[in-house]
């Protein structure tokens, strides 16, 4: 099999990421049980696992935006002690600015970070070309597909060059056809950049179509039961299904949610 990760030389860029032992509880109840992970630098690692299991408050807490109860977030091995700045969020609701064109939505996380202006657009017009939306740059969000708004989601959260991004069910509200484009899109984009990726979905192609790594959480206390390395070429094929090892990676998850009580046929 060939190298899950395309370009090495850009992972030295990105950022290594670990939780140990993270436990995090409203009130009386336990969103989070003891989890522990590592990623490693350019990485692309999916969290699946069933509704209310724990994903987005994970992702949350590894981007220090939520504080945990116990345990520890390292980022390059240092204690995260506050909310990361050198990172991407694409959320399932692109919480684009309606007043805003797309490029001008995309430029606003530059202004906000100080960025010199001129790279910046520069740079937002090649994140467009390498995403297909180029052509939309000058329209506003009501004038985009649901696929071209999410495009321009992940041009923002990739406009000042982040070592790390986190995908928080980024196309769960895309019909089938744009998720498997835009799956595929993304996946070169990320061969390109070699960046940190944790991704939350709900998707076994997504997660399997994706991902160096999957870990697969309980529901509720969220806990992780297990953890698939796939070893499929890249980039990988609109059709998964054409590889066995795909059906041998998507039976393994089955088998944990029907073992669970989440699917139960
Ligand atoms: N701020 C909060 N206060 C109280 N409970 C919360 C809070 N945030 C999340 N929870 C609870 O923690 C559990 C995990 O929620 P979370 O959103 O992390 O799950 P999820 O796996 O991302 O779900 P989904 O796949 O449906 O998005 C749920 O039971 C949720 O109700």
């Amino acid at each position: 099999m060939n190298a899950p990760i395309a370009d090495r030389t850009k992972a030295a860029d990105a950022a290594s990421i670990e939780g140990k032992n993270v436990v995090k509880t409203f009130g009386g109840f336990t969103a989070v049980d003891d989890i522990s992970f590592a990623i490693g630098k350019g990485e692309f690692v999916s969290l699946i696992g069933p509704s209310g299991c724990g994903k987005s408050t994970l992702m949350l807490i590894a981007a220090g935006l939520q504080p945990l109860s116990t345990g520890a977030i390292l980022v390059n091995g240092a204690r995260l002690d506050r909310p990361l700045t050198d990172i991407g969020i694409v959320f399932q609701d692109h919480l684009l600015l309606d007043f805003r064109t797309a490029l001008d939505n995309v430029l606003l996380q530059a202004e906000i970070r100080g960025l010199p202006m001129e790279p910046a657009r520069a740079r937002a017009m090649e994140l467009f070309e390498k995403l297909g939306i180029a052509h939309a740059a000058d329209r506003y969000p009501k004038q985009l597909s649901g696929g071209m708004r999410q495009r321009v989601s992940i041009a923002r959260a990739l406009i000042h060059d982040p070592s790390m991004l986190m995908m928080d069910e980024p196309f769960g509200a895309l019909d089938a056809i744009t998720r498997t484009q835009i799956r595929h899109d993304l996946e070169l984009l990320w061969m390109e950049t070699g960046k940190t990726v944790l991704f939350i979905t709900h998707s076994l192609e997504e997660a399997i179509g994706l991902s160096d790594r999957v870990l697969v959480m309980s529901p509720s206390p969220g806990r992780i039961v297990d953890e698939i390395k796939v070893e499929l070429p890249r980039p990988r094929p609109a059709h998964l299904g054409d590889y066995p090892s795909f059906n041998i990676y998507a039976d393994r998850i089955h088998a944990l949610f029907r073992q669970f009580g989440v699917i139960k046929y």
